[in-house]
C-alpha cells in the first residue's frame, strides 16, 4: 500500500480540526474549493487527497502565507462526496498516513481554488521490543479509558466502535495474521483513543508533526492520561457536591416531620447529634417512629399520607395544604409549596397550580424553565386571593357619619360631589356588595382634589388604597399583563396593585383615565379596563399572565379625569360622572385658609395653632397677601400652584426663623426680632415679579379686529382667547393660524361665510350683490400659536371679529364671548361654561355674552358672587351677539334680521 501512494495530491487545508491515520472524518468544503477538489477528482485516476491543517501554532514547521500552513499533514482517502447541500459539499475521507510536503504547485487561484502538492509519506515503524512495551501500555490505557467512560454513563453503543478495535488488536497479536503491520495497527488504535478524548486542535496537531513511532504513542499516551486526570477529578467534585446536597436534603426532611409532629418547638430540643442518628434512617419509617415515640405528639389526631408526611386533619383543613413537601424538594420548593399553601388558593385554580409545581421539581433548578415557573409560582402565593380578614370581617362597617366627617376634614367645598359620594357608600353600606353599584369618576381640571377625594374615601372606608395611572398607557398588557411566553412577563397593573396592597378588598384610583392613548398596534388598554371594571365580567377577571381567573369584584374602582372628551366611549358608559369644576377666588382663599396654610406650616415645622398675628414663631399671611398670591402668581382652575406657592413663602420664613434662632444662640441675647407676617414687599423677593398681575384686560387698548374669546383646554382648565384679524391686499383668500385645529378652523371658514353673506345687511358692502373683499385676503390669528387650539366654541368670537375689522369698529376688550355659529348665523351651546366664566372674571372681564341654551350652566354652576360681578348676555342668533359685543345696534333695521336669522332681510 506504501509504495502504491501517489507523489503529486490535491492539497485540502484544515482550518479547524486535524486529520490522523485511520480516522474516518467529513470535511465540508464550498464554493470554488468544493468544485475544484472534484475535478481534480475526476481528473486523477485515483482517489488521494492530502490534509494539512492551517492556523496558528507554536510549531515552527510550518509553511505558507504566514507560515500557517502545517508542512506534515495526513494523506487520505475519499471514500464518498455528498452535494447534495446547497452551497457545501461534503468529502468523506479516511486518513491512511503521514506525509511531508516537498513541494506546492502554485494555480491561478481565480482559476482553481485549491493547490497541488508534492508529497513524501513519512512511515513510521518501531521494532518488536518497542511494540510490544508500547502494546501492554495502550492497550491498559484503552481498557482504563472503557472503564471511566462507562462510570461517567456514557452510553455502551457510543463504546462498541473502540471495544471492537481493541479487541482486532488482540486478536491479531494472538492469531499474528493480518493484511496490515501490528505496529501500523497499535498507532491507529491510539489515534482512535486520542480522538475518542476531548483532545484540542493543538493537542492533535502536536502529535500529527511527530514522525517516529514512540514519540507518538507517548504523546497520545499523555494527552489521555491528563484528560482522564481532568475527567476523574471533576467526577469527583460532583460526587463531593452531590453528597452535601443530599445531607442537607435529608436534614431539612427530618426537621420537616419533627415540626409536623410537634409544631411547638419539638424541633429546636432536638439536637444536631439526634438528627444525624435520626438521618440514617430512611425518611417515612422515621417519621412513624417519632410519631410513636415523642410524647409531645398526638398520634390520634395524625394522619400519614401516602408520602409518609405527617399532617393534621385539622390543619390540612384550616390552611389548605394542598402542595405537599415531598422528601425530594430542595429548600426552595418547599418554601414555595408552604407559601402556596398559605394563599388558600381557590379551587378552580388549584390543579392548575399542582401541574406547574410537578413541573417544577422535575425540570433542573438551573434550567431557564425552571425560573420562569417558580416566578409564576411566586406571583401566585403573592396574590391575596382570600383577604385575611375575609368572610365576617372583610367588609369594615361604613360609617356615614364617620365618612363624611372625613371628606370634610380633607375638603373644602365640594358639596354636590361630596353629597353623591355619601350616597354612593350608603348604598355600599345597606347592600354590602359592590357588584351592582356603578364606577365613580371625578372629572375635572388639575389640583381640584379628585386624588385626594380618593384617598379620602378609602380611609372612610379603612381600605387600603392604591393609585394606578393610567395616563400615556398604550399597551392593554400593561393592563392585562404579558403571556408567560414574553421573555420577562409579568401581570398587569391590576394584579401589581393587588400583591402591593396584600387583600382584595382595596379601594384602586384609575387616575387620567382619559389619557388612555388608543388606536396604538399594541392592542387596546381601554378594552382590557372594560373587563376590569364591568361588575359583570370583573369576578374572572384573567391577567394574562396568570392565566387563572381572579376575582376582582371586592375591589372598589374610583377613576378620574379631567375631561369626558376624551374618555373612551364604553368605559364612559360603564361610570357616573361626577364633576369638580374649578374654584373661584373666594373658594381658594377658603381652601387656603383652612387647608393648604395648616398643612404647610406644620411641614414646615411651625405649629399651624400658631397662625394667629401674636404668634411669635409662626406664620402670619393675611388675606390681602393670600388674595394677591391667588390673582397674581397663580393662573389655575385647581390649587396646585397655590399650595407650592405658599409652600415657598413656608419656606423662607422658615430660613428667617431659623437665623433667627441661630443668631440668638450665638450671642446669648435676644438681638434679632423674627417677623411672622408676610409683608406685600416680601412677595417680589419670595416669589420674583407677579406673573399675571400686569394683565389684566381692563388695561388693554379696544382695537378693531381684536376680540376676546373663551377657552376650555383639554385638562379643563378655563382661559382667555384673544383673536385677532387683518386684512391685506390678495385674492380673497382666508388664512389662519395659531395651532388650529379642523374643527376650529371649519368654525373661521363658517363664520366668514356668513360674514360674507350678509355683509350687505352689515352694510359691509354698498350692494346686494357686491362681493366682500373680492382683493383682499383676511387672516386669522389666535395667538400663544404653540399651544393647539381646537373646537367650535370660538364661532361667534371669530365672526364678531371679522366683522370688527371690516366695520372699523372695536369690541371692549373686557367684553369675552363664547359659542358655536352656525351656517345661518345659530348660536349654539358650548362646554366648560363655569371654568370659562371663572377665568374670565379672574381676567377683568365684565361682560360676557353666551349661548342663550348655557344659562342653565350659568345658574348651576357659577357662584353668585361672580354671576353679580359680570353683566351676562344670552344669545340666539349672530345678530344679538352683535348687538351685545358693539353695545350699539349697529345695523338700524336688525328686527328684522333677528325674525329671520337670514341674510335677506332688506328684500
Ligand atoms: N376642596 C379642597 N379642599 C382642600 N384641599 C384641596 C381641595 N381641592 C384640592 N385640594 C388640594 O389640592 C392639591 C391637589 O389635589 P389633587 O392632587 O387631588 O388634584 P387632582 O384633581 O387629582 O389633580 P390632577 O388632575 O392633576 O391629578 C392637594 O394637596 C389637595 O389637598
Amino acid at each position: 500500500m506504501s509504495t502504491d501512494l501517489p507523489k503529486i495530491l490535491p492539497l485540502v487545508p484544515l482550518y479547524d480540526k486535524v486529520l490522523l491515520p485511520s480516522i474516518v472524518t467529513k470535511i465540508v468544503l464550498d464554493g470554488n474549493e468544493a468544485k475544484s477538489l472534484l475535478r481534480k477528482l475526476e481528473n486523477n485516476d485515483h482517489t488521494f487527497i492530502f490534509c494539512t491543517p492551517y492556523g496558528k501554532t507554536d510549531n515552527d514547521n510550518n509553511l505558507g502565507p504566514g507560515g500557517n500552513l502545517c508542512q506534515i499533514g495526513c494523506v487520505a482517502n475519499v471514500l464518498d462526496v455528498d452535494t447534495s447541500i446547497s452551497y457545501n459539499t461534503v468529502f468523506l475521507v479516511q486518513g491512511v498516513c503521514r506525509a511531508q510536503i516537498q513541494d506546492i504547485h502554485g494555480q491561478d487561484l481565480n482559476e482553481d481554488a485549491l493547490f497541488d502538492s508534492t508529497v513524501e509519506p513519512l512511515w513510521a515503524s518501531m521494532d518488536d521490543a518497542e511494540y510490544g512495551l508500547w502494546a501492554k501500555v495502550i492497550r491498559q490505557l484503552c481498557v482504563d479509558f472503557i472503564g471511566k467512560m462507562q462510570m461517567i454513563g456514557v452510553a455502551s453503543s457510543v463504546l462498541s466502535p473502540f471495544q471492537k478495535r481493541l479487541n482486532q488488536l488482540d486478536d491479531q497479536q494472538q492469531t499474528a495474521t493480518t493484511s496490515s503491520p501490528p505496529s501500523m495497527q497499535l498507532m491507529d488504535l491510539a489515534h482512535f483513543l486520542l480522538c475518542m478524548t476531548e483532545a484540542s486542535f493543538n493537542e492533535k496537531w502536536a502529535v500529527l508533526i511527530l514522525t517516529d513511532a514512540s514519540g507518538i504513542l507517548h504523546e497520545i499516551q499523555t494527552i489521555v492520561t491528563r484528560h482522564m486526570q481532568v475527567l476523574h477529578e471533576s467526577k469527583q467534585m460532583q460526587q463531593r457536591s452531590e453528597e452535601k446536597l443530599d445531607r442537607k436534603r435529608r436534614e431539612f426532611y427530618l426537621r420537616q416531620q419533627l415540626h409536623v409532629i410537634n409544631p411547638s418547638g419539638y424541633t429546636e430540643k432536638v439536637s444536631l447529634s439526634n438528627l444525624s442518628v435520626l438521618s440514617s434512617l430512611s425518611p417515612p419509617s422515621t417519621a412513624v417512629a417519632l410519631s410513636k415515640s415523642s410524647s409531645h405528639s398526638e398520634p390520634s389526631t395524625n394522619a400519614t399520607t401516602n408520602n409518609g408526611v405527617l399532617r393534621s386533619p385539622k390543619q390540612d383543613e384550616d390552611d389548605g395544604c394542598l402542595f405537599m413537601p415531598m422528601h425530594d424538594d430542595d429548600d426552595d420548593l418547599t418554601g414555595l409549596k408552604n407559601q402556596l399553601n398559605k394563599a388558600c388558593l381557590p379551587s378552580h385554580i388549584q390543579s392548575t397550580i399542582k401541574r406547574d409545581l410537578q413541573r417544577l421539581s422535575k425540570i433542573p433548578g438551573s434550567a431557564p424553565e425552571s425560573v420562569l415557573i417558580r416566578t409564576y409560582l411566586e406571583w401566585i402565593a403573592d396574590l391575596p386571593w382570600k383577604s385575611p380578614s375575609s368572610s365576617s370581617l372583610s367588609r369594615p362597617v361604613v360609617e356615614i357619619s364617620a365618612a363624611k366627617q372625613q371628606l370634610d376634614a380633607d375638603h373644602f367645598g365640594l358639596d354636590q360631589a361630596k353629597r353623591r359620594i355619601l350616597e354612593y357608600l350608603s348604598v355600599l353600606k345597606v347592600k354590602k356588595d359592590n357588584a351592582a353599584s356603578p364606577i365613580l369618576c371625578f372629572v375635572g381640571p388639575p389640583g381640584v382634589g379628585k386624588t385626594t377625594l380618593g384617598i379620602s374615601i378609602a380611609k372612610a372606608l379603612q381600605r387600603n388604597f392604591h393609585r394606578i395611572a393610567l395616563g400615556g398607557v398604550r399597551d392593554e398588557a400593561e393592563i392585562r399583563g404579558h403571556r408567560r411566553t414574553y421573555v420577562g412577563a409579568l401581570p398587569g397593573l391590576v394584579i401589581n396593585g393587588l400583591k402591593k396592597c396584600g387583600v382584595n378588598n382595596p379601594l384602586f384610583l384609575l387616575d387620567e383615565i382619559d389619557k388612555l392613548v388608543q388606536g396604538t398596534h399594541q392592542g387596546d388598554p381601554a378594552a382590557a379596563l372594560l373587563e376590569v371594571l364591568d361588575p359583570a365580567q370583573n369576578n374572572a377577571f384573567t391577567d394574562h399572565f396568570l392565566n387563572v381567573p381572579f376575582d376582582l369584584s371586592n375591589v372598589l374602582f374610583i377613576a378620574t379625569a379631567n375631561s369626558v372628551d376624551t374618555i373612551p366611549g364604553p368605559l364612559l358608559d360603564r361610570m357616573e360622572i361626577i364633576q369638580l369644576d374649578g374654584y373661584t377666588v373666594d373658594e381658594k382663599m377658603d381652601i387656603a385658609r383652612s387647608y393648604l396654610i395648616p398643612k404647610q406650616l406644620q411641614a414646615h415645622g411651625f405649629s399651624s395653632a400658631s397662625t394667629t398675628k401674636n404668634s411669635v414663631d409662626g406664620v402670619v399671611i393675611t388675606d390681602d397677601i393670600l388674595f394677591q398670591l391667588i390673582e397674581n402668581y397663580t393662573f389655575e382652575s385647581g390649587v396646585r400652584s397655590l399650595d407650592r406657592i405658599i409652600a415657598g413663602v413656608c419656606r423662607y420664613k422658615c430660613r428667617e426663623y431659623a437665623d433667627h434662632l441661630e443668631s440668638n444662640h450665638h450671642q446669648h441675647t435676644s438681638t434679632t426680632k423674627y417677623d411672622p407676617v408676610v409683608r406685600c414687599e416680601d412677595l417680589a423677593v419670595i416669589l420674583g415679579m407677579a406673573i399675571h398681575g400686569n394683565e389684566s384686560l381692563a388695561d388693554s387698548v379696544d382695537t378693531p379686529g381684536i376680540v376676546t374669546g373663551l377657552a376650555y383646554s383639554q385638562s379643563g382648565c378655563g382661559g382667555i382667547l384673544p383673536i385677532e384679524a387683518n386684512q391685506m391686499p390678495g385674492h380673497g383668500r382666508l388664512k389662519l393660524t395659531g395651532s388650529l385645529g379642523d374643527v376650529i378652523k371649519e368654525s373661521a371658514q363658517i363664520a366668514v361665510s356668513w360674514v360674507k353673506a350678509n355683509a350687505y345687511a352689515l352694510k359691509l358692502t354698498t350692494t346686494q350683490r357686491q362681493i366682500l373683499l373680492p382683493d383682499m385676503d383676511l387672516h386669522l390669528h389666535i395667538p400663544n400659536g404653540a399651544v393647539p387650539k381646537d373646537g367650535p366654541s370660538a364661532g361667534i368670537a371669530m365672526a364678531v371679529c371679522i366683522i370688527s375689522l371690516l366695520s372699523g369698529k372695536a369690541v371692549p376688550r373686557t367684553t369675552a364671548m363664547t359659542g358655536e355659529i352656525t351656517l345661518r348665523g345659530q348660536v349654539r351651546p358650548v362646554g366648560g361654561i363655569k371654568e370659562k366664566v371663572l377665568s374670565a372674571h379672574r381676567a377683568g372681564v365684565t361682560k360676557v355674552i353666551l349661548p342663550a341654551v348655557n344659562e342653565r350652566d350659568m345658574v348651576q354652576d357659577v357662584p353668585d358672587k361672580v354671576k353679580h360681578a359680570l353683566a351676562v348676555v344670552y344669545c340666539r342668533t349672530m345678530w344679538e351677539v352683535l348687538d351685545a359685543a358693539f353695545e350699539e345696534k349697529l345695523i338700524q333695521d336688525s328686527e328684522a334680521f333677528h325674525c329671520q336669522a337670514g341674510h335677506s332681510s332688506r328684500l
